[in-house]
C-alpha cells in the first residue's frame, strides 16, 4: 500500500502496538538542553536507573547562556544553576555535551543537523517544542515534556498514538524578497495556530523542494506554531548532500547504505493524507506579525487591522487585547510602525543563510539612530565562525549591529537579553506571545532580511524596495 513519509518513519520505529493503537516507539536521537532535563535526570537517579543508550543523547546549554562576556561565566544565579546542573548530569552519566565555551555549542535545533546528529530516517526528540525543526531532514521529530524526557532516558522509547496526516503543498516560485520565513508565517496566517492540531504535517510541492535545507528547517521549525508537533520534508539530493562529511554522519559503506535507505524517505504516489492544504507561493509577500500570536500576521504592505470590522465577538476581543498590548492603533500602515530593538537569531533564523540574507541588506548602511539596539546572534559557534570567515561580522559591526555569542538569546526571556516593558522589537524568532521577549515587550516576527531593513530604516519597511 502507498505510504506517506510519516507512515514510513512511524512504522520503522514501532516496537509494540496495543489494540487501541497506542504504540511503543523507538527513539533514535535524544537532544537535551538545560531547561527541561534537570527533573528528568533527578527522577532517573531517584529510580536508581541509568540512561538506556548513552550514545543516543547529545546535550547542549542554549536557553540560559549569556551571549556576551562568556569568559566571566554566568552572572545570573538561576541561569548558572541550570547550566551547571546540565554539566554535572552529563558528566555523571557520560553523555556528550557541547559546553558553553565549546565552538560546537549553539541552539539545540541548530547543532543537531549541523553535527549530523540528526539524520534522515531517525526519530528525534527533545524536551523542546521546536524539535519539529529536525523534520526538515526527513526525520520524525517532535518536542516532549520533562516526564517524557525521563522516559526516553530510561527506556529509549515513548508511548504514543499516531497523529492524523496533513500535506501542505506549496507550488510556484516564491516572489523576489520572500523567504522560507515569509512562507511559513503566511501558511500560519492561512490555517491558524490550531490548524495543525492533531496532525503531523508534511510540507511538499515544488516550492518546498526548491528551498535550501536551511529554509526547510525554518518552515518545519514553525510547524508547532501551526499547532502540529511535527513537520517534515521528504529526503532529496539536497538533504543527502547536506549531510556528507558531517561529524556524526556515517562514512564509507555505511554512508552508501544510509543513502540508499534515505532515498526511500518520501511519500509514495497515491498515498492518502487526512487533510491537504494547497498554497500558491506567488501569493506570499514579506510578512510582519502585528499581534500576540503568530497567526496575527499580514503582508508588509498591510495596515493594522480594525477590530470594529470584525464580526466575530471572540476574534474581535482577541484583536482588541492584542492591539492594546502591542500599543498599536487600527489602520496604521505596518511600514509606519517604529522599532526600538532588532533581534536576528533563534532556531528559526540563525543559520548561515539567514545571516547572509541580513548582511546583504545591512552592507554599507547604518542602523537608524532611533533604534536602541540591533543584535545578531548566530545559532551556533560554527555558524559564527563561518560567518566571520565570510566577513559578515564586519558588515554587521560596521552597520552598528552587535555581534554576539550563540544561544537562544532574546528569543525568550531566560537570559540577560530581553526587552524592557513597552519596547518594540523586529525579531526573526518564532513566538510573539505577551512577555515572550521580556515582560511588556512587543514582538513582531519577520524574516532576517526584513529585520535588517527595519534596523536601518528605524521602522518596518518592504525589503523588496529597500535600497
Ligand atoms: C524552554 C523550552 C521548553 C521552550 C520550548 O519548549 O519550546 C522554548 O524553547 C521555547 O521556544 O518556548
Ligand atoms: S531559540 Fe527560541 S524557539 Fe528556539 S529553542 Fe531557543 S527559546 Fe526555543
Amino acid at each position: 500500500m502507498a505510504q506517506t513519509l510519516y507512515d514510513k518513519l512511524w512504522n520503522a520505529h514501532v516496537v509494540h502496538q496495543e489494540s487501541d493503537g497506542t504504540c511503543l516507539l523507538y527513539i533514535d536521537r535524544h537532544l537535551v538542553h538545560e531547561v527541561t532535563s534537570p527533573q528528568a535526570f533527578e527522577g532517573l537517579g531517584l529510580a536508581g536507573r541509568k540512561p538506556w543508550r548513552i550514545s543516543a543523547n547529545l546535550a547542549v546549554a542554549d536557553h540560559n547562556v549569556p551571549t556576551t562576556a562568556r569568559a566571566e561565566g554566568i552572572t545570573d544565579p538561576i541561569s548558572r544553576l541550570q547550566v551547571d546542573t546540565l554539566d554535572q548530569n552529563c558528566e555523571k552519566y557520560g553523555i556528550t555535551e557541547f559546553r558553553m565555551n565549546d565552538t560546537r555549542q549553539g541552539i539545540v535545533h541548530i547543532i543537531g543537523p549541523e553535527q549530523g546528529a540528526t539524520l534522515p530516517g531517525m526519530t528525534v526528540v527533545c524536551g523542546d517544542s521546536h524539535t519539529s525543526t529536525h523534520g526538515a531532514l526527513g526525520t520524525l521529530a517532535f518536542g516532549i515534556g520533562t516526564s517524557e524526557v525521563e522516559h526516553v532516558l530510561a527506556t529509549q522509547t515513548l508511548l504514543m498514538k499516531k497523529n492524523k496526516s496533513m500535506l501542505i503543498k506549496v507550488e510556484g516560485e516564491l516572489p523576489f524578497g520572500c523567504t522560507a520565513k515569509d512562507l511559513v508565517l503566511f501558511i500560519i496566517g492561512k490555517i491558524g495556530t490550531a490548524g495543525g492540531t492533531g496532525y503531523a504535517i508534511e510540507f511538499g510541492g515544488s516550492t518546498i523542494r526548491s528551498l535550501s535545507v536551511e529554509g526547510r528547517m525554518t518552515v518545519c521549525n514553525m510547524a508547532i506554531e501551526a499547532g502540529a508537533r511535527s513537520g517534515m520534508v521528504a529526503v532529496d539530493q539536497k538533504t543527502i548532500d547536506y549531510f556528507r562529511g558531517r561529524p556524526y554522519a556515517p562514512t564509507g559503506v555505511l554512508w552508501d547504505q544510509a543513502v540508499q535507505y534515505w532515498s526511500t524517505l518520501h511519500t509514495d504516489d497515491g498515498a492518502q493524507f487526512d487533510r491537504v492544504v494547497e498554497i500558491n507561493a506567488r501569493d506570499v509577500m514579506p510578512q510582519v506579525t502585528w499581534g500576540t500570536s503568530p497567526e496575527m500576521v499580514l503582508s508588509v504592505d498591510g495596515r493594522v487591522p480594525d477590530p470594529d470590522k470584525e464580526k466575530d465577538d471572540v476574534r474581535r476581543s482577541g484583536m482588541e487585547r492584542a492591539l492594546q498590548y502591542m500599543g498599536l492603533k487600527p489602520n496604521t500602515p505596518l511600514v509606519d510602525i517604529p522599532v526600538d530593538r532588532i533581534f536576528i537569531g533563534s532556531c528559526t533564523n540563525a543559520r548561515i543563510e539567514d545571516l547572509r540574507a541580513a548582511a546583504s541588506v545591512a552592507r554599507g548602511k547604518r542602523v537608524a539612530s532611533s533604534v536602541k539596539q540591533a543584535m545578531v546572534v548566530p545559532g551556533s559557534g560554527l555558524v559564527k565562525l563561518q560567518a566571520e570567515r565570510e566577513g559578515l561580522d564586519k558588515i554587521f559591526l560596521e552597520a552598528g549591529f552587535e555581534w554576539r555569542e550563540p544561544g537562544c538569546s532574546m528569543c525568550l526571556a531566560m537570559n540577560a537579553d530581553r526587552l524592557e516593558p513597552g519596547e518594540r522589537c523586529a525579531s526573526t524568532s518564532n513566538r510573539n506571545f505577551e512577555g515572550r521577549q521580556g515582560q511588556g515587550g512587543r514582538t513582531h516576527l519577520v524574516s532576517p532580511a526584513m529585520a535588517a531593513a527595519a534596523a536601518i530604516a528605524g521602522h518596518f519597511v518592504d525589503v523588496r524596495n529597500f535600497r
